[in-house]
């Protein structure tokens, strides 16, 4: 994939196919990226029809995380699995299924998949989208869930798709980081991006800043210092984007740099922010870094971290390589001055 021959244009089967005849051993992996973007174009058609094909956002049942399910998590959560059914996937953990999915006895791949996200804009026009991460299967009978406890950096690919005024996927096979416009005439993704190269530094940060009085210091320090631009410490105005889709947040941070964060904080069951390891921020961590920028959880690698139940969250930050090494210094001051850095300084809009 990461060849450099690879043409704009050019369909998502054939560069799957290119790159499964640079490394053959790709081919099961090809196969349920193919199944998946399959999925996602239906689902792109079910979106595009809006509140003509019916309410979308109607409530549910709740789903293993306790967030109610909507028509659109359910819809897309069924079309995926009859995909993966088709696909040579051993198990499946999904954000709307409380146990790990067995779909293929004996095939050779695992998926963690969030069918949907992005579900408080469903219903209301604005983009969302589906998240996958690609594993081999692990066989344990004594462990139903060992194919998802491994490490992210065991992940074969990963990618996302983004049902906005375009249905994009973005998509790694270990090799960079692509993006497929869907081609709604064709019904098919056709390369737009060979090769993404995000921004080391960027003036561009996101975070639902609703939750500040609930922050821990190093979040409240950095995003106080981010407030004060040009006068303060980070020497730069920035500006904020919050799209409350991760999806799209990360599609702009890879599209022109900028730093995300969803941090733990001080809420009752947000200890560990709300974003998932497996399903979100493990895929995300991989498309990051093929694109040459960042994911960590404030302090640790992403890619390192490995779950020990399927729906584990996670603190999220990612983007810009310099932005999220800054996140990092400012932890590594509450480590190293147990709060009492200069960075934690009675200064700034928030604490006057
Ligand atoms: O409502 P909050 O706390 O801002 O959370 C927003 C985040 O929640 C999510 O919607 C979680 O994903 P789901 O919609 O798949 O549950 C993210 O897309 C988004 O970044
Ligand atoms: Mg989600
Ligand atoms: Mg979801």
């Amino acid at each position: 994939m990461a060849d450099g021959s690879l043409e704009v244009g050019a369909h998502l089967d054939a560069c799957l196919a290119r790159a499964v005849s640079h490394n053959p051993a790709l081919k099961d992996t090809a196969a349920v990226v193919s199944a998946i973007a399959g999925a996602a174009i239906t689902i792109s058609e079910v979106i595009g029809r809006g509140a003509l094909g019916g309410d979308l956002a109607a409530a549910g049942s709740q789903n293993s995380d306790g967030d109610v399910q909507k028509a659109l998590d359910v819809i897309a959560h069924q079309r995926v699995t009859e995909a993966l059914q088709a696909a040579p996937v051993a198990e499946v953990a999904s954000e709307e299924a409380d146990e790990v999915m067995r779909l293929n006895p004996g095939a050779p791949l695992a998926v963690a998949i969030d069918p949907l996200d992005g579900s408080s804009n469903i219903g209301v026009n604005m983009a969302v989208g589906t998240i996958f991460g690609i594993r081999p299967a692990v066989q344990d009978e004594a462990n139903p869930i060992a194919s998802f406890t491994t490490p992210g950096t065991a992940q074969l690919a990963a990618g996302f798709v983004t049902y906005g005024p375009a249905t994009a996927l973005v998509l790694t096979l270990g090799e960079g980081t692509q993006v497929y416009v869907l081609d709604r005439a064709e019904r098919a993704f056709r390369l737009t991006h060979p090769g993404l190269d995000v921004p080391t530094t960027a003036k561009e940060y996101a975070i639902n800043a609703s939750n500040a009085r609930h922050w821990e210091g190093p979040i409240k320090a950095f995003i106080e210092d981010c407030l004060r631009g040009a006068e303060g410490p980070r020497d730069k105005d920035y500006n904020m984007r919050w799209l409350g889709s991760l999806v799209a947040d990360a599609q702009r941070v890879l599209m022109r740099g900028g730093v995300f964060l969803y941090p733990g904080d001080q809420r009752k069951g947000y200890a560990q922010g709300r974003l998932r390891l497996l399903y979100e921020a493990a895929p995300i961590a991989m498309l990051m870094e093929q694109a040459g920028a960042g994911a960590t959880d404030g302090e640790r690698r992403i890619l390192d971290i490995a779950a020990t139940g399927i729906h584990e969250r996670v603190p999220l930050v990612f983007g810009s390589t310099e932005e999220v090494a800054c996140v990092a210094k400012y932890f590594d001051g509450r480590n190293h001055a147990a709060g009492r850095s200069p960075l934690f300084g009675q200064r700034g809009l928030m604490r006057s």
